[in-house]
C-alpha cells in the first residue's frame, strides 16, 4: 500500500517559512512583496483558484494587486494594464489566470509581462533559460512536483520518468525539471501508441492529461511512485460534486510505492510556489538570493 505524499501539509510548512521571512523583508527593505493576478471573465473554476491565490497571498504577507475585468476586456486594455504593472514598483509579480476567453490572446499577453515579474515563469524568456539549465522564474505546477518529489525523498537520477501530457503549463516544462534532476524522461501525450506499454516503465509516472481517473492500476509498474496533476470536478450519479485527480486513486495506491492525493496533493503547491516566485523576484530586485 502507497504511502501518501501530503502536499497540502508540505504546502502548509513552506507557506509558515515564508510568512517569517517576509515580516523579515519588511523590516529590511519598507515594503511587502506584492503579486498581481489577472482575471478576465467569470469561469467559476478560475475565480475559486483566484481567490485560493488572494488567500495563499493574505497568510504570508504578499499584498495582492488583483484585477477582475469583465468578459468582453479588450486586449489593448490589458495590454495597458501589463504596462502599468511592469512599471509599478509595488508588484513583483504578474500573472493572467488561464483560460482567457476566446476573442484575446494569451501568448501575446504572457510574452507583455516583463520576464523579471513573471510569477508564472511562462515567458519565454524563463522558459528559454529553463531549457538551457540556468536558475531563473519557474512554472509553479512543475516546480512544485519537483519539491515534492524532493520533500518525500524520491530518487530521481537515473531513474524513468514518464510525463503524461505536453503543455506548456506542466508537461513540457515539467520534463526539462525531471531531466536536469538526471532522470530518464519519456514525454507521452493524447497521441502515444500503447500507452500502457510505456507507463509500465515508469519509476516515477506524473499524470497531467485532464482526464477523470484516466490512470488505471494495470498502467502502473508495481512500486512506482505516481504523481497526480489533474483536477477534474465531476459530479456522480447522486448530483454531488467532487474534485478527483488523473489516477485511480484507491485501484493505483495498492501498487504504488508513493503517490499524491487529489485534492491535497500537487495543487497546494501550485499555490505555494506562486508565493515562492514572488518573493524570489522581490529579494532579486534587492540583490539577494531566495531559495
Ligand atoms: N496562469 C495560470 N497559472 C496557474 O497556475 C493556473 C492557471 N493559470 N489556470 C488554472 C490552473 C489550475 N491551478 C490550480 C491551482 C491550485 C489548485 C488547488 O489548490 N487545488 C486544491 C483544491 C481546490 C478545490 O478544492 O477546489 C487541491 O488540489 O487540494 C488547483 C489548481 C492553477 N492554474
Amino acid at each position: 500500500m502507497a504511502e501518501i505524499i501530503d502536499g497540502k501539509a508540505l504546502a502548509k510548512k513552506m507557506q509558515a517559512a515564508m510568512a517569517e521571512q517576509i515580516v523579515e523583508l519588511q523590516v529590511k527593505f519598507g515594503r511587502s512583496p506584492g503579486l498581481a493576478v489577472l482575471m478576465v471573465g467569470d469561469n467559476p473554476a478560475s475565480a475559486a483558484y483566484v481567490r485560493g491565490k488572494e488567500t495563499a497571498c493574505k497568510r504570508v504577507g504578499i499584498t495582492s494587486f488583483g484585477k477582475h475585468f469583465p468578459a468582453d476586456a479588450s486586449q489593448a486594455e490589458l495590454e495597458l494594464v501589463i504596462d502599468e504593472l511592469n512599471q509599478d514598483d509595488r508588484v513583483d509579480g504578474i500573472l493572467v489566470q488561464l483560460p482567457l476567453p476566446e476573442h484575446l490572446d494569451a501568448i501575446a499577453l504572457i510574452n507583455r509581462i516583463h520576464p523579471d515579474k513573471d510569477a508564472d515563469g511562462l515567458h519565454p524568456y524563463n522558459m528559454g533559460r529553463l531549457m538551457r539549465g540556468e536558475e531563473g522564474l519557474q512554472s509553479c505546477t512543475p516546480a512544485g512536483v519537483m519539491k515534492l518529489l524532493e520533500a518525500a525523498n524520491v530518487a530521481i537520477a537515473g531513474k524513468t520518468a514518464v510525463v503524461i501530457g505536453r503543455s506548456i503549463l506542466v508537461g513540457k516544462p515539467l520534463a526539462i525539471m525531471l531531466l536536469q534532476a538526471n532522470a530518464t524522461v519519456i514525454m507521452a501525450h493524447s497521441r502515444t501508441d500503447d500507452l500502457a506499454a510505456i507507463t509500465q516503465k515508469a519509476d516515477i509516472l506524473v499524470a497531467a492529461v485532464g482526464k477523470p481517473e484516466f490512470i488505471s492500476a494495470n498502467m502502473v509498474k508495481s512500486g512506482a511512485v505516481v504523481i497526480d496533476v489533474g483536477i477534474n470536478r465531476i459530479t456522480d450519479y447522486e448530483g454531488n460534486s467532487r474534485l478527483v485527480g488523473d489516477v485511480d486513486f484507491e485501484g493505483v495506491k495498492a501498487i504504488a510505492s508513493q503517490i499524491t492525493p487529489v485534492p491535497g496533493g500537487v495543487g497546494p503547491m501550485t499555490v505555494t510556489m506562486l508565493l515562492h516566485n514572488t518573493i524570489w523576484s522581490y529579494c532579486r530586485k534587492y540583490g539577494i538570493t531566495y531559495s
